[in-house]
């Protein structure tokens, strides 16, 4: 690998995900001398274990939910016969070259930063360790190392040869049946494509309910969409001990029931570690969870963060969003500063759930003014074309007149919030969208709908 003789570098960036690997790229391409680390692959979770081949799962899993609704609609297509290999080999040749980094080590050390694969560590202010030697940053520190799986305290559990979100996008074979611990995005969006392969899938969510960060009737059209793919959804239940018995695990939950399964995939959220990386020798506390940043992502002087590691939200486009910040507060350039209020998310569930700013609850937390309109899908014309299950749901601040958030359920629910997505980031007011022309049939004709019902 290239390293730099003299150890001494401009900026030195440890961890390599998404937004790390942007920072270190473009400020080498601009002049600056970089140093990427990265102790696994380069590009991090999303393209090796996270939003990519889960992706193609989805992909090949909403495939199948496709022509199975050939039936009633266009006629027959016969028994659709799954074959997970499809997946499980697009996955290797296509997304991940069989967990090669290659390419991206490649990119990276082209646009001319060095790289060297190893665990690094912060030691001091503009010194980082890499596996005992010592690196020099001259501007600054950028950390970018990301998340693990949170393995919950559940007794018994530890011992046992369970799936994380690393074992089942590698998967070559699906097991027959899955206990799925927890109801989140992780485990919804898989739970319901392997679902879709044949297997006998059970979520286990020990809160109230799966999604619980959107809105309520998100969570519910969810679930019965999960329970018409023949997805089994615990809620309100956690698992209080796990056992393997060499060949089926056995999960007993709060209500003294118990689970078994082949396999059991953990999904109960994800777990940062400033301290791992040195983050509490600039001032960020031992026990904390996150390395809070301001907004232009700095932790302290000459050390910045970017990613889920700053708890602002555990998706790609917030790791890439913050890089821009960095990579502009970096170099000096003038740009807006990090702003959250727009936030969007996407679960790319069937249907899939889109959601941006606020919801319902949250506004009524912080705002005194705040008005909802719902629009069901099914009263869209396209919807009802479509015999689509879902919903738009827009939440205003009335005294302001704007969208402060905004939920769409259903068909293609990730690209319909992009208008909605605008409205909030933009502050377009209510009355001047309710001016606006909306094509016909479309789905995201329901905004207008929903504005209508603001009350
Ligand atoms: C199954 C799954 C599906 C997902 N789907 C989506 C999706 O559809 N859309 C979306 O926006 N987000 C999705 N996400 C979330 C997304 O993957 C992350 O938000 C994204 O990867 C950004 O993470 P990050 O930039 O913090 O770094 P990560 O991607 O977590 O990368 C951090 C890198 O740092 C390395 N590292 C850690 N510590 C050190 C150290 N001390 N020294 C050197 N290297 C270190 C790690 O090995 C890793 O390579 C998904 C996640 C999962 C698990
Ligand atoms: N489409 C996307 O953008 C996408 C997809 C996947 C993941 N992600 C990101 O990754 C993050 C992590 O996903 P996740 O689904 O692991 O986390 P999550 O925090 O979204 O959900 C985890 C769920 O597990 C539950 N839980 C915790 N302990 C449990 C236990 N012992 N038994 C049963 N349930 C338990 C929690 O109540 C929670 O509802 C997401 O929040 C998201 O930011 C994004």
């Amino acid at each position: 690998m290239a390293t730099d003789p003299d150890h001494t570098f401009d900026v030195i960036v440890i961890g390599l995900g998404p937004g790390g690997e942007h920072v270190a790229g473009t400020l080498a391409e601009r002049g600056q001398r970089v140093l990427g680390i990265d102790n696994r692959l380069v590009g991090g979770e999303c393209p090796y274990w996270g939003c990519i081949p889960s992706k193609m799962m989805i992909r090949a899993a909403d495939a199948l939910a496709e022509a199975r609704r050939v039936d009633g609609l266009a006629g027959t297509v016969g028994e659709v016969t799954p074959d997970w290999s499809a997946v499980a080999t697009r996955i290797r040749d296509e997304a991940t070259d069989d967990w090669d980094d290659r390419v991206a080590v490649d990119r990276l050390t082209g646009k001319g930063a060095s790289f060297v694969r190893g665990t690094g560590t912060i030691a001091g202010p503009g010194r980082v360790d890499v596996d005992g030697t010592t690196y020099t940053a001259a501007r600054g520190i950028v950390v970018n190392t990301g998340t693990k799986a949170a393995i919950p305290p559940v007794e018994g559990l530890a011992g046992t040869p369970y799936w994380t979100n690393h074992e089942i996008i590698e998967a070559k074979e699906l097991p027959g049946s899955l206990v799925v611990l927890g109801g989140g995005a992780i485990g919804c969006e898989l739970g319901q494509a392997v679902a879709r392969f044949g297997v006998e899938v059970t979520i286990v969510e020990a809160g109230e309910r799966i999604l619980a960060h959107e809105e309520p009737a998100a969570s519910d059209v969810l679930r019965k969409a999960l329970e018409a793919d023949g997805v089994t959804v615990r809620e309100g239940v956690g698992a209080t001990r796990v056992t393997h018995d060499g060949s089926t695990f056995t999960v007993t939950l709060a209500d003294g029931s118990s689970l078994s399964s082949d396999q059991l995939l953990v999904a109960a959220g994800r777990h940062a570690d400033p301290a791992a990386v040195g983050l509490d020798r600039v001032g960020v506390a031992k026990d904390s969870r996150t390395a809070a940043v301001d907004d232009r992502c700095r932790v302290a002087d000459g050390v910045w963060a970017v990613g889920d590691i700053t708890g602002k939200g555990a998706f790609t486009h917030v790791s890439m969003y913050q890089a821009g910040v960095v990579i502009r507060d970096v170099l000096g350039d003038d740009g807006p500063p990090a702003e959250y209020a727009a936030l969007p998310r996407v679960t790319f569930t069937d249907p899939e759930v889109g959601a941006v700013g606020l919801t319902e609850a949250q506004a009524r937390d912080q705002l005194s003014n705040v008005k909802v309109g719902v629009t069901p899908l099914g009263e869209t014309t396209r919807g009802w074309i479509a015999r689509a299950d879902g919903l738009i749901k827009v939440v205003a601040d009335a005294d302001r007149g704007v969208l402060v958030g905004a939920t769409v359920v259903g068909p293609a629910g990730g690209e319909v919030l992009g208008a909605l997505a605008v409205a909030v980031h933009g502050q377009v007011p209510v009355d001047r969208m309710r001016a606006m022309i909306y094509a016909y049939p479309t789905l995201h004709r329901g905004i207008e709908d929903a504005l209508g019902r603001l009350a």
